[in-house]
């Protein structure tokens, strides 16, 4: 079982921020939220913090983490239990700092961008809550 903590970076505009997964990596192309796995002895939230950091180069902190679901999805080779948080407040401004590409989309349009099969339940639940 592989423990990922992921989050929903909203903006001021209500718009999520998806993250591209680079080519070289498992489900390259696809549209995913950032995040990443959750090292031994780390909370998700200490996770997604540090992550933020190392992928987009933002200063956000666990309280500015809400958690709102979670994905339970089974890949070929591994159990994904991926927690969603969404984070509406961080400092710094978002920088591919691992050459990813970005986009902004709004709630509604999130079905036009192809997700790992694990973010399909995610989608639905995050165009009602935002
Ligand atoms: N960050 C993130 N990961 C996701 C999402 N959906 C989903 O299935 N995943 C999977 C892809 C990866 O297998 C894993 C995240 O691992 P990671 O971000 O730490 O590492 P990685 O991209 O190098 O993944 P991998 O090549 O080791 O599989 O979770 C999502 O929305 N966000």
């Amino acid at each position: 079982m592989v423990l990922v903590a992921a989050a929903a970076l909203v903006d001021s505009d209500g718009r999520v921020l998806l993250a591209q997964r680079p080519e070289g990596k498992s489900m390259a192309g696809l549209w995913e939220f950032p995040g990443g796995k959750v090292d031994p002895g780390e909370t998700p939230e200490q996770a997604l913090v540090r992550e933020l950091k190392e992928e987009l180069g933002i200063d956000t902190r666990s309280s500015c983490l809400a958690p709102i679901a979670f994905a339970s999805h089974s890949y070929d080779d591994f159990h994904l239990l991926m927690p969603l948080f969404v984070c509406r407040i961080w400092e710094g401004n978002i920088t591919a700092l691992e050459g990813q590409e970005f986009a902004w989309a709004r709630p509604v349009r999130l079905r036009d961008y192809p997700m790992p099969p694990a973010d399909e339940p995610l989608v639905a639940l995050l165009r009602d809550l935002l």
